[in-house]
């Protein structure tokens, strides 16, 4: 029998453990969990711990394990060459990235960037990599006096435009990054064109406001989005998610304004009658507390997350299935303030899941896509294998 609904929640950049090539990435040694439970020994995260996350092999040093989960539990190896969040999800989703996404570690070429202003009508400012709440506090008051963007990448294929909602207002700001999607192609390829909106408090102080937005380039190929609608089931899609698949394969989309906003919103899709595939993307993990570098705060996260967890076991229905996951690491302790090349855990849960199955370590986030699409009768994805025979009741 199929299950009717599978919930499908990454924990962005809640990475378990270097990968073996992890070195050839400047990760040695990262591990996100590990690193936050060193800083917060006493983090308290019962609820996760009670489906298996602490049994997972290597995990925090053993020290979550309890004796008798109730999920089934594992970690992943990523396949694709890259450590980014599109890569991650599109690899859980069924696809391989054989070529990376290209960077620009020394910021775009000055002939793409004359013509993209040229085509904005509007001189900008920045174009080095940076982080994104530095970079503003830097250049924030110059681009307030002058109505210049703010234009800066990363270690990812990112070509991320901040501004000031009262200098630039949000819709023009996403013409803007319309404009950069469609010109950042060809040799100036770029995965992911994001719009980084600040206001400026009372106290002086720029925040960046929740109405991020991501412009992807749509996937290379067919993913279990796809599959689970050609099934004639809803992909119900939860944060940025349809973002990371550029709307391929989504029938409803919401945003949401923070993790504990991504939860309630996925608790009310439970809520809902439909079959099909829940996928929530919980952000703040990694953009507030893993490129912040702040393990604590990262650990407050997890504690929060983990508080939640009974309310949505308890929204699940007898045909449903929860699996948690992540889509790289983000190691808080690490340099820098990039991604890291790490593992990442799995965990299921549901009425039809033997409690305690170990499932080891996988060869690839694929395996997540293959067995979802086994469970939800959606055919098969192009990579990855199922794992769904070994934790069936
Ligand atoms: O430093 P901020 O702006 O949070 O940006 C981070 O978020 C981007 C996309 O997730 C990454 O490429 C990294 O640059
Ligand atoms: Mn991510
Ligand atoms: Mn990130």
């Amino acid at each position: 029998m199929d299950m009717k609904r599978v919930t499908l929640i990454v924990l962005d950049s809640l990475g378990v453990g270097e990968l073996p090539d992890a070195e050839s990435y400047g990760d040695k040694g990262a591990d996100t969990l590990g690193h936050i439970v060193d800083t917060t020994p006493d983090i308290n995260i019962p609820n996760l711990r009670l489906l298996g996350f602490g049994n997972i092999q290597e995990v925090a040093g053993g020290k979550l394990a309890v004796a008798a989960p109730t999920g089934a539990f594992g970690k992943l190896k990523e396949q694709s060459r890259g450590k980014d969040t599109i890569t991650g999800h599109w690899e859980i989703a069924g696809l391989y990235t054989e070529v990376p996404f290209k960077t620009y570690p020394d910021g775009f070429p000055a002939s793409f960037m004359k013509a993209f202003e040229k085509a904005i009508g509007l001189e900008t400012l920045g174009n080095y990599a940076a982080s994104g709440t530095e970079i503003i506090q830097e250049l924030g008051p110059e681009h307030e006096a002058t109505g210049k963007p703010i234009v800066y990448t990363s270690a990812d294929s990112v070509f991320q435009i901040a501004a000031n909602t009262a200098v630039i207002p949000l819709e023009r700001l996403y013409e803007i990054c319309q404009t950069a999607r469609e010109m950042l192609v060809g040799d100036v390829a770029c995965g992911r064109v994001i719009a980084r909106p600040y206001v400026l408090d009372a106290d002086g102080q720029r925040n960046r406001t929740s109405d991020r937005r991501d412009y992807a380039v749509s996937p290379s190929g067919k993913t279990l989005l796809e599959l689970v609608q050609e099934a004639g089931k809803t992909v119900y899609a939860i944060g940025k998610i349809s973002d990371i698949f550029n709307g391929q394969g989504v029938t409803t989309s919401v945003h949401t304004e923070s993790n504990m906003d991504g939860v309630d919103k996925t608790i009310q899709a439970l809520k809902e009658d439909f079959s099909g595939l829940i996928f929530t993307n919980l952000v703040d993990f990694d953009s507030k507390y893993g490129h912040r570098r702040d393990p604590e705060g990262y650990g407050k996260a997890i504690e929060e997350f983990d508080s939640r967890l009974p309310e949505l076991l308890a929204a699940m229905g007898s045909q449903d299935l929860l699996i948690l996951c992540a889509d790289h690491g983000n190691d808080p302790v690490h340099a820098g303030w990039d991604h890291t090349r790490e593992h990442v855990p799995v965990v299921l849960f549901g009425k039809e899941v033997k409690a305690g199955t170990d499932l080891g370590v996988r060869e690839s986030f694929a395996d997540i896509g293959a067995t979802i699409a086994e469970a939800l009768g959606a055919g098969s994805t192009q990579i990855g294998k199922s794992f769904l025979p070994l934790i069936r009741v």
